[in-house]
């Protein structure tokens, strides 16, 4: 049953992300759109094409739309079923910006090639100790000033749910702020959510090998993603600004701090998605609030408040959301004048004796799951989500 769910997911859900092809915006050219800026318009078309770096696929969806919206006004298509992924994504691109006037989407069509030129053309021209806006990153905005690198998960239109580049898009920010000259380092949300946890349609993308295959890389993956927050040297701060979920939630014991809006919840759903614990927590959330609380938010998956999560040392301390982040970057940028290696080192002094231990309880959750991912349980709950049946 669950190699059949597989198999369904692997045959209606193809890795829509990868097949959105480059030149989409040019196929549809229509010349309807024949106004003052239209030159513009054209010009930006043809810097798409002589762009050197892929922007990636969430770009090409906004520029498709912008296109769309720009040639033909508000989305007219009938929406597609929901195995049709790669359509699908068109249609929600487009049908996200509304009513939107035609001249408005051309100029933020222009704006959008014109940022793109630049940002992906500077990208390696950052000289390294100046304050600066990242550039190259799809799924994440990176800036870092005041001493403060502020990684924000930047997929708000889902939840920033962390789809597979993502993942690589934080591991390769957290890289780079270990190495910056930052003293300390922010993971944040865009948008509402603070993040929906892993993305569910990572589990829809089979390679040749198969399912098994897939969840081999996933836990791979998964492995490495972890690692990356064990080690990371320099204090680490979740603001967490909304609901988080699942791996966003569980990550937070491998964090220095975690201050949160009291919008925010804490949800670990495991067991509703016929998974297991992930991030640490198995061995994090038992030391943090002890063996009942973590079983009541692991196993049985208790949603908590942030002022519950707060009283049971998850949490530092929780802001109401209007001051929110005023409160919390005040504080922040305090901090951040604080000596860096002294805190680096204190940092080391506090950790450095539990990283082997939490590698070991790393290792073993992703083989864990390895299994969990094929099991009947799980792909019923994937399946559920993707089409719709179910929400947490
Ligand atoms: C490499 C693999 C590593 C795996 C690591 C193991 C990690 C495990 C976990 O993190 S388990 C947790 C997984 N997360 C979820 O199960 C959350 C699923 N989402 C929901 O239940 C809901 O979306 C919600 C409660 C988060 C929010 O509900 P609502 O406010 O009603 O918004 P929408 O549902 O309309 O969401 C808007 C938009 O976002 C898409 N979306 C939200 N969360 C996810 C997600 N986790 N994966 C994929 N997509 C997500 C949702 O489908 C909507 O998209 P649409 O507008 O319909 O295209």
């Amino acid at each position: 049953m669950a190699i059949a769910a597989w198999r369904l997911a692997q045959r209606s859900c193809p890795s829509y992300l990868q097949v959105i092809s480059f030149p989409v915006v040019q196929l549809h050219m229509n010349r309807a759109a024949m106004t003052a800026s239209q030159k513009d318009f054209e010009n930006a078309m043809n810097q798409v094409k002589l762009l050197k770096k892929d922007p990636g696929n969430e770009v090409k969806l906004k520029l498709y739309a912008l296109y769309k919206q720009a040639t033909e006004g508000p989305c007219n298509m009938p929406k597609p079923g929901v195995f049709d992924l790669i359509n699908k994504a068109k249609w929600d691109a487009w049908n996200t910006l509304g009513s939107l006037p035609k001249e408005t989407a051309r100029q933020n069509y222009v704006d959008l090639v014109s940022s793109l030129s630049s940002s992906l053309e500077s990208s390696s021209q950052v000289e390294p100790g100046t304050d600066r806006k990242s550039t190259g990153y799809e799924t994440l905005m990176v800036t870092s000033e005041d001493g403060i690198t502020k990684i924000t998960l930047n997929r708000p239109a889902k939840k920033n749910a962390i789809n597979v580049e993502m993942y690589h898009e934080i591991m390769r920010a957290l890289k780079a702020a270990s190495k910056d000259d930052s003293s300390i380092t922010v993971l944040t949300g865009n948008g509402d959510y603070y993040s929906s946890g892993n993305d569910l349609t990572n589990f829809t993308d089979i390679p040749p090998g198969g399912v098994e295959e897939k969840a081999k890389n996933s836990a791979i993956l998964l492995r490495e993603f972890v690692g990356c927050f064990i080690d990371f040297p320099k204090p680490l701060i979740a603001v967490v600004n909304g609901p988080a979920v699942g791996i966003s939630v569980t990550i937070l014991g491998l964090f220095d701090a975690v201050y949160a809006s009291d919008r925010a919840t804490f949800h670990t759903p495991f067991s509703h998605l016929g998974q297991s614990p992930e991030g640490c927590s198995s061995y994090t959330f038992l030391k943090i609030m002890g063996p009942a609380k973590a079983t009541e938010m692991l196993v049985f998956g208790k949603k908590l408040t942030a002022g519950e999560a707060c009283a049971q040392g998850l949490v530092t301390a929780v802001f109401p959301d209007s001051t929110f982040q005023k409160e919390v970057w005040t504080r922040l940028k305090a901090f951040a004048k604080l000596p860096p290696n002294a805190m680096r080192i204190s940092k080391e002094v506090i950790r450095n004796r539990e990283k082997e231990k939490l590698h070991a309880v790393n290792a073993e959750e992703c083989s864990v799951l390895q299994e969990r991912w094929l099991s009947d349980e799980c792909m019923n709950a994937v399946v559920n989500f993707l089409s719709r049946k179910s929400k947490l």
